[in-house]
């Protein structure tokens, strides 16, 4: 599979299957993250979720697409799938998802984003306070995954995809900003722990 074709698909996953879900999932006071799982081979859909923090602090929306993946009457090994997640996942999520045994996973925004456009610094702060690791500072290729960013992966690609992704990743970038309002200035009103 190119890179060209798979970015195209994960931006689309992103806008298509991904944000209707967040942006429900945001009025009623959850976080902004969601992810997806697809198929390797024809990167069609198996599941799309989102953050479910209102209900339980556990289901980031990674940790709850893996959840409602295993509902699934008959859910396809994990060795053949690709994990997507809107945000690079937090210490929690990762390990969730090498668990889950898969050897990938490819994020939208970073953990500096989720940080500084998106006021939610506990990801890197539970990274420094627990590991002692800096920004960037965990192993994105290891023994377990390979962690890609489908922004590096857009930026990488020839003209004049290049530019169509970049086109792309400027609207997603704005519907998740209005969504973070959103998420922002209700978040008083929940019980979530780490808002
Ligand atoms: N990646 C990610 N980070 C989080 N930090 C708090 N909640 C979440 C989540 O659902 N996903």
């Amino acid at each position: 599979m190119d890179d060209k074709t798979l970015t195209d698909r994960l931006l689309a996953v992103i806008e298509d299957d991904i944000l209707p879900k967040t942006l429900k999932g945001v009025s009623g006071g959850n976080k902004v993250f969601g992810a997806a799982i697809l198929r390797k081979d024809d990167l069609s859909l198996v599941i799309a979720g989102t953050n479910d923090e209102t209900s339980n602090p556990l289901w980031h929306g990674e940790v709850h697409t893996l959840k409602q993946f295993y509902e699934l009457p008959d859910p396809p090994a994990t060795r053949d799938l690709l994990f997507l997640s809107t945000h690079e996942p937090c210490t929690m999520c990762m390990s969730a998802i090498t668990w889950a045994g898969f050897d990938n996973y490819f994020y939208f925004f970073s953990h500096e984003d989720s940080r500084d456009s998106f006021a939610i610094p506990h990801d890197l702060k539970i990274m420094k306070e627990l590991y002692g690791l800096e920004p960037g500072g965990y192993r994105r290729k290891n023994a377990f995954f390979t962690a890609r960013s489908i922004i590096d992966m857009a930026e990488a690609c020839p003209e004049p995809a290049r530019t169509g992704f970049i086109d792309r990743i400027d609207g997603i970038r704005k519907t998740y900003a209005l969504a973070s309002d959103t998420y922002q200035a209700h978040k008083g009103e929940t019980k979530i722990p780490l808002g």
